[in-house]
């Protein structure tokens, strides 16, 4: 037997006693993320994890949220076949780097099964397995549930039950009802070391794969790896229903609207009409002088762009920052709102991919992607 095989017919070894305990990731870990189902229960007939978000795909914000984690080398994104394309679009457009896109099956466990399959080769020591409709999942937890693994075999978020499970008899009365504190909702990030996962599936049956609903399970039944059980936070919830994805849009959007940078150039006159956006704006207004001396700081973390422009009556102030916004590729993930407030500007076209929604209206913070003019609000 290799070394890490799991042996089927024997108890894993007790792990840990007294052994160092490492608290970063320094070890290959890969990523599947299943996405090949229908969505059927939200009544859609786009499956969820294509739903778009301020013209961006769930989908894309889950591999976002890994391709953020510098220790994560590669996300195996896992779809149906007739979503091939559209995924390697998805991938292409919104400069995805860490993904690879490999065919689905019929059930949650085929998928999953395909995905790590697909790492045959690289052979990572810890897979985490993560539901394509979980987008909020973050490096935190991801590096929880990845050290478990490796350490215990594998390892799955848990949350509390917010209702009590009952089994019901075949005539649909009450059978019996379980204690509610002792069990737990089963939830994903999960991770397994590589041997583990593979091996799992590989001595799963064809009743396992139809049926199935849980891999910690998997590693139980054939490798009896008892998963370290990590509690997670709510964010991991699964967008299941259509009220779920209204739920997940108002959580992407709710960082946008906090806060936003205002591009204030040199003139004294700018201070004057910053305070009164400071009271008229219900956020956090980070000035500064000039966008390019701040470039790691606001570049990549805002969405929200002020561009204050009081001497001087022409565009180049705003295209200046514009420039500065395409040539980050962030700018192609997030919609990015830019409002221009100029003395003297007139109405004018801005050559730039963001989309221009509005111009020479009220300030409109709702409507992310936008460029808001304001005319003639000093001078
Ligand atoms: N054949 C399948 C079925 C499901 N999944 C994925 O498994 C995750 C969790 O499954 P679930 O919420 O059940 O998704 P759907 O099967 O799409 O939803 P529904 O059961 O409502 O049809 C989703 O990211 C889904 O795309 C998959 O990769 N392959
Ligand atoms: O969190 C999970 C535990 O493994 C899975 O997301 C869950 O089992 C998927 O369930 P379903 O396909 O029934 O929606």
């Amino acid at each position: 037997m290799l070394d890490g095989e799991c042996n089927p017919d024997r108890p894993p070894l007790p792990r840990d006693a007294g052994t160092h305990r490492a608290t970063s990731v320094d070890f290959p870990v890969c990523v599947v993320l299943p996405a090949g189902g229908t969505g059927e229960r939200t009544g859609l007939q786009t499956p969820k994890q294509f739903w778009s978000f301020l013209e961006r795909p769930l989908i894309s914000y889950t591999i976002d949220a890994f391709e953020r984690v510098s220790w994560i080398q590669d996300v195996v994104v896992v779809v149906a076949k007739e979503n091939l394309d559209q995924m390697s679009g998805i991938v292409q457009r919104f400069g995805h780097r860490k993904v690879r896109v490999v065919t689905g099956g019929s059930t949650r466990h085929r998928s999953i099964y395909n995905g790590v399959q697909a790492l045959a080769e690289d052979r990572p020591e810890v897979v985490i397995i993560h539901d394509a409709v979980r987008p909020f999942v973050e490096e935190d937890f991801l590096s929880k549930i990845t050290l478990a693994a490796k350490e215990h075999g594998a390892a799955g978020a848990i949350r509390p039950l917010v209702s009590t499970v009952i089994a019901t008899t075949s005539e649909g009365f009450l059978d019996h009802s379980l204690e509610r504190a002792k069990y737990r909702a089963s939830e994903t990030p999960q991770g397994f070391t590589y041997e583990v996962i593979s091996q799992a599936y590989q001595r799963s049956s064809e009743s396992d794969l139809e049926f199935g609903t849980e891999c910690l399970h998997l590693a139980l039944q054939h490798c009896h790896i008892n998963a370290k059980l990590i509690p997670g936070p709510p964010t991991l919830w699964k967008v299941t229903y259509r009220w779920d994805l209204a739920a997940a849009g108002s959580i992407i959007k709710e960082p946008m609207l906090q806060s936003a940078c205002v591009v204030s150039g040199d003139s004294v006159h700018a201070a004057t009409l910053i305070t009164a956006l400071q009271k008229a704006l219900h956020m956090k207004l980070h000035v500064v002088t000039d966008l390019s001396a701040e470039k790691h700081t606001f570049l990549l973390k805002e969405w929200n762009y002020i561009q204050v422009s009081v001497d001087v009556c022409c565009r180049s102030d705003i295209e200046a920052l514009v420039t500065q916004l395409e040539v980050e590729t962030r700018v192609l993930q997030y919609p990015l709102v830019i409002i221009w407030v100029s003395s003297c500007c007139r109405s004018t076209k801005i050559p730039c991919r963001s989309q221009v929604l509005y111009a020479n209206c009220h300030v409109n913070l709702n409507t992310l992607a936008s460029l808001v003019v304001i005319q003639n609000t000093v001078g």
